[in-house]
């Protein structure tokens, strides 16, 4: 595969799991997923994890991969490149559940080490969701996810990833969508 089409890959193959936390950021509030229950002290997740927010992400991930393989067939020819296979069904849900599985699976990790909510930490925030999106995709559907996910296109993920995390944060900030810049 040549770099571009690598690009093209990663970026395709990985917006679903990449709107979801965009998505749980605009549509989140309401009761906290934890219900305020504290363990040793600290909260098990904190308020910044809420039904809603997971329930927007969740949505608006499947809707967009829905959309991607609607609009596939008529991008693959337009643009002449080779885009990865439809969504199957089973990676329409794992890409954005598994983005906000790994948010909050940080989230937990961050009150065990005393963070209060919106506390950076550094690298976690960068990588937690698309770690866990890649997990959950690969448990879904490992023909999928190998024929996808080649070694190159994989380092490319690990690699644009959190660039992409720190300039939406920073814009989204900037924007006044979050309280934080990370
Ligand atoms: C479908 C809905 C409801 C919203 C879509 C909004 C949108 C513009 C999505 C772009 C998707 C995308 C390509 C994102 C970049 C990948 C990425 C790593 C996203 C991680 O999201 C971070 C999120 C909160 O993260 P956290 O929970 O871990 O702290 O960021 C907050 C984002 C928002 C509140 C949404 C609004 C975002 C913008 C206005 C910025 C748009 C920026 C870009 C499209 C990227 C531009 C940057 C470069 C270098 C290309
Ligand atoms: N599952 C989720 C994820 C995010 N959000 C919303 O998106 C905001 C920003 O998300 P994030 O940065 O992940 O949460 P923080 O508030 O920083 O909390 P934490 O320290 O636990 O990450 C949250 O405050 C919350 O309003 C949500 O409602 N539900
Ligand atoms: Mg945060």
């Amino acid at each position: 595969m040549d770099i571009v089409a690598v690009l093209v890959t990663a970026f395709w193959a990985m917006l679903p799991a990449y709107v979801p936390n965009n998505a749980a950021v605009l549509t989140g509030g309401g009761p906290p997923i934890d219900g305020g229950r504290t363990w040793n002290g600290e909260r098990i997740l904190g308020d910044g994890k809420t039904w809603r927010g997971t329930g927007g992400g969740i949505a608006a991930g499947a809707i967009l991969a829905l959309l991607l393989n609607a609009v596939h067939p008529t991008l693959q020819d337009v643009l002449a490149v080779q885009l990865p296979a439809p969504f199957p069904p089973a990676v329409v849900l794992a890409l954005p559940t598994g983005a906000l599985l790994g948010d909050i699976t940080a989230s937990f990790l961050k009150r065990r080490t005393g963070r209060e909510r919106g506390a950076a930490f550094p690298g976690l925030d960068q990588l937690d969701f698309v770690v866990m999106a890649l997990v959950l995709t690969a448990v879904a559907d490992w023909g999928w996810f190998t024929a996808t996910f080649t070694p190159e296109v994989l380092a490319t993920v690990l690699l644009i990833t959190p660039l992409l995390h720190v300039s939406t944060n920073v814009i989204a900030y900037k924007l006044s969508l979050k309280s934080e810049p990370w």
